[in-house]
């Protein structure tokens, strides 16, 4: 610092004594850290007022198919990336929503720029686009940044430019046998929405049954008080998941999985943020005990595995547990770069995104099921009327999934809860959705969240019942019937287009069944006086509260059917 810059007889500091500025302020007695302040917020604060000027011209004279208008940032270089950390979902709501609609705004991260998709057109027009239905750009960062894959292995995942369809997108030089983008989907699409699905879905519905079974008869005798309802639903729904798909083996094995596997669920948003490993150092040793006892796992069933122990089904067997986890070992280990420890990180990848949305969608359903005064009669009501009460299994399915109300509950619960980022990249060329461009090689993202609060679409359907507020007939129609009409593009709680989850289908049976289980089965008082979720979970599913649900529950049936009161 150079002596010339201290002028004034209280000698303060003033960097820019020399300067316009400095002379402006020269005889003020203005302090100095006002005069840095206007130095420094002044050029920001105009730059910031020419880009807002900028961003309302170009959404007045929209042309057809450009590119989506840059939101207005106060910081260069920084872009909004301290916003959608701060305020994520509200800021996203701001920075997409003109004139009281839904729209697609540009954003930049640390100079990469990020288009956003959120008006209900735009977001049907990008899942219907082939060019945009590879997720693994989501991948790379989710196997690499939470399952912890090495890079080594992440390498064919970054190289795969070849997409999820049978024929590989023009251009593409990927080997047929590294194509993992496709081997991946392929067996996932056959194995949760195709052949695979009957048997998955009855495999779970026992485990489901059992264990509400289990709960009911340690009930015997009354009221019992319990700390947190997700423990019994993660027990109850989460278990019985994971043992349809990896057979009991895994879990008998590995005693501590299911213990060690919620807890590293805790530390998931941590790692999506990227925080590095020395500052978390429990959180990573648990990812690798978890991955860890997946190896085991393997070794067990490779050595024990037969063709005849293949169940009637077609599908279970008490080593892999089913014909996705086989398949998995199959094809995928044969990809370059792939080994033992990439297949545990994958496949931990694969049960958290098995469990961990569809545990806090049940926790919510039935909160909102004794929560809510008058919900739970209604529900009984409809369950008695809809003639779906079955000797011995409790329920047939086909009939439950018919009935308006516990749909409606399903879907309405998804919408509140839901906060998902779907991203997916254009690597080949500029893609046109409709109105807007995305331009070559650029990352496209959708919020689910942001559609899901849309006042524009769910307050315009039903103004006394805006969009935060859980309406439990939000979906049935006038008719009586559940209806999802003019909420395309809107309802998006599973994605769309090819990446589509998987497992929707078995989730929906899910969560209905034990809306009906609860209801039927169970008195529930909950005792939390309000629920406030935890927002910090950086869009990676279905939020959650941010304390745990204290609940007073009894059975309704003794041992013999009988109403225990
Ligand atoms: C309420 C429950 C659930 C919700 C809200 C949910 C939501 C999602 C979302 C948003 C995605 C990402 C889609 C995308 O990138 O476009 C996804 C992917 C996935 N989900 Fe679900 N899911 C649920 C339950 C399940 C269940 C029960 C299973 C399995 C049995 C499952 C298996 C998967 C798999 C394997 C993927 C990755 C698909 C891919 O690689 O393309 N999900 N899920």
């Amino acid at each position: 610092m150079s002596s010339a810059n201290f002028i004034g007889t209280d000698n303060h500091y003033q960097p820019f004594a020399g300067s316009v500025l400095g002379r402006t302020f020269a005889n003020t007695r203005f302090p100095i850290t006002i005069t840095i302040t206007i130095t420094l917020i002044l050029p920001l604060l105009i730059r910031y007022t020419i880009a807002r000027l900028e961003y309302y011209h170009q959404r007045r004279h929209i042309s057809p198919t450009q590119l989506p208008p840059t939101y207005p940032c106060f910081i260069p270089y920084i872009g909004h990336l301290l916003s959608l950390l701060i305020s994520g979902p509200t800021f996203l709501q701001r920075a997409t929503t003109h004139a009281g609609h839904l729209t697609s705004t540009r954003l930049t991260l640390l100079t990469t720029p990020l288009y956003l998709f959120q008006d209900p057109a735009t977001v049907r027009a990008l899942w219907k686009s082939p060019a945009l239905s590879s997720p693994l750009s989501s991948y790379v960062y989710v196997l690499g940044r939470i399952f912890g894959m090495r890079s080594a292995a992440l390498a064919a995942y970054r190289a795969d430019d070849s997409g999820p369809f049978l024929k590989p997108y023009s251009g593409s030089a990927v080997l047929a046998k590294d194509r993992i983008d496709y081997i991946t989907h392929a067996d996932l699409l056959r194995e949760l929405t195709g052949v695979g699905l009957g048997p998955l879905t009855s495999r779970t519905v026992r485990g489901v049954l059992s264990r509400v079974g289990e709960a009911e008869a340690e009930l015997y005798g009354g009221w019992v008080e319990k700390a947190d309802l997700f423990k019994l639903l993660r027990g109850v729904v989460g278990t019985s998941i994971m043992e349809a798909l990896a057979g009991p083996a895994l879990l008998e094995l590995n005693p501590g999985f299911v213990e060690d596997f919620w807890e590293f669920d805790k530390s998931v948003p941590w790692f999506g943020h990227g925080i590095p490993a020395f500052l978390m150092p429990r959180a990573v040793r648990r990812r690798e005990r978890l991955k860890g006892m997946l190896k085991r796992w393997y070794g067990y069933a490779r050595e024990r595995f037969e063709e005849g122990m293949v169940g009637e089904d077609g599908d279970g067997d008490p080593a892999w547990g089913s014909e996705l986890m086989r398949r998995r070992q199959e094809r995928l280990r044969e990809v370059a770069g792939q080994d033992e420890d990439s297949m545990a990180a994958s496949d931990l990848g694969l049960v958290w995104a098995s469990v961990a949305n569809i545990v806090p969608s049940t926790l919510m359903a039935t909160f909102h099921l004794f929560a809510q005064p008058g919900l739970l009669d209604c529900v009984r009501a409809a369950i008695a009327q809809g003639n779906c009460r079955v000797e011995g299994s409790g329920f047939d399915l086909k009939a439950l999934m018919q009935i308006p109300l516990l749909a409606s509950i399903y879907a309405e619960t998804l919408r509140l809860y839901t906060n998902s980022y779907f991203a997916t990249r254009s690597p080949h060329s500029a893609t046109s959705l409709g109105r807007w461009m995305l331009p070559k090689d650029a990352i496209a993202m959708v919020n689910s969240r942001v559609s899901h609060m849309d006042s524009g679409v769910w307050n315009a359907a039903h103004p006394s019942y805006p969009a935060q507020t859980f309406w439990a007939d939000r979906f049935v129609n006038a008719e009586g019937e559940f209806s999802a009409e003019g909420f395309e593009g809107s309802w998006i709680p599973y994605g769309g287009g090819h990446a589509i989850c998987p497992g929707r289908f078995l989730a929906k049976t899910v969560i209905i069944l034990v809306i009906a289980l609860m209801a039927e089965r169970f008195d529930v008082e909950i005792l939390n006086k309000s629920v406030d979720m935890d927002m910090g979970k950086l869009g990676l599913g279905v939020l959650r509260p941010n304390k745990a649900i204290g609940f007073r529950i009894r059975r309704r049936y003794d041992g013999r059917g009988q109403v225990e009161k």
